[in-house]
């Protein structure tokens, strides 16, 4: 299984987010993307699952192109993500917010399940344990019950992370996973996504939280103006004077990239960092 991104372009308008960016991902890897505000990175995670159009090159994976097809067909085709903003089924419950994730994709299927109550049964609570499990996993089981609006802000991100697990991906995106955890929550999560590792995934992980893309990720995509500017390991990337140029201006160390992350987020408004 290998997710290839050929000479991939987006563009709004004159504005060029994307511009010719080909490389590829492999299974059992985990793949940081990093960048400075604006470099990208959410705009291949966007495209990839199918949220924005391509407007040039071709995105596949096992040699089928996802570019030009639906939304839908691209979850289907073993997709799946999360949002940098989180977003949740606020109203139903945690559990329910996994198990209707996992509900057959095919129409003859839904109707053997409505047609044939007793195989409707035996699927539903084989969704309901494979949703458990995974709850189990994040250590939300306890939660199973309330309101996925209700829950603290860090259990509501690993709740996402959850639900696009029940669609057991090949592929997982995670848009700014640890964006608003405290030091706590984010040494949680990595932890967690270092489990999710395997030989059958391939994981994107956009993320301006430099410890955990260094601590966690097994190759790192650096984006700059929407190319693709370095590839290699975290210790490359480190060593990479051309990334330190290209998020500070200046050819100073990772110390001083992870300080200006932290900068550009508080500009940003994104949720302050607790310290816990
Ligand atoms: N829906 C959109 N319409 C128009 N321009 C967009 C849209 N989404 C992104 N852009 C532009 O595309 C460029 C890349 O944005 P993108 O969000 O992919 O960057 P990013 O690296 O994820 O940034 P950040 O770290 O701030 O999330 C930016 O110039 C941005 O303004």
């Amino acid at each position: 299984m290998t997710l290839v991104f050929k000479n991939l372009r987006k563009q709004y308008g004159a504005n060029v987010a994307i511009n010719d960016v080909s490389t590829d991902f492999a299974p059992g890897l985990i793949y940081g993307v990093i960048g400075p505000n604006g470099a990208g990175k959410s705009t291949l995670i966007n495209m990839t699952a199918g949220s924005y159009s391509v407007s040039d090159g071709s995105i596949s994976l096992d040699g089928r192109r996802l570019d030009g097809m639906k939304k839908h067909q691209i979850a289907n085709s073993g997709i799946a993500r999360t949002y940098q903003n989180i977003r949740l089924f606020d109203q139903m419950t945690v559990l329910e917010n996994l198990e209707v994730c996992a509900y057959p994709a095919e129409v003859y299927n839904t109707w053997r399940e409505v047609l044939w109550p007793p195989y409707g049964r035996e699927r539903a609570a084989a969704r309901r344990e494979s949703a458990m499990e995974i709850l189990r996993f994040f250590g939300l089981e306890g939660y199973a019950d309330a309101e996925a609006g209700s829950l603290p802000y860090g259990r509501q991100r690993m709740l996402e992370i959850a639900r696009a697990l029940a669609m057991k991906p090949r592929v997982l995106l995670l848009d700014e996973p640890a964006a608003g955890l405290n030091h706590h929550e984010t040494a949680e999560l990595t932890a967690k996504l270092a489990e999710l590792r395997s030989p059958e995934r391939i994981m994107l992980v956009v993320e301006h939280d430099m410890d955990l893309v260094m601590t966690l990720c097994d190759r790192i995509v650096v984006m700059h103006h929407g190319k693709l500017l370095f590839q290699g390991t975290p210790a490359e990337v480190q060593a990479s004077s051309d990334v330190q140029l290209a998020y500070l201006g200046t050819d100073n160390d990772i110390d001083d990239i992870r300080a200006a992350a932290q900068d550009r987020r508080a500009q940003l408004g994104i949720r302050a960092r607790r310290r816990s």
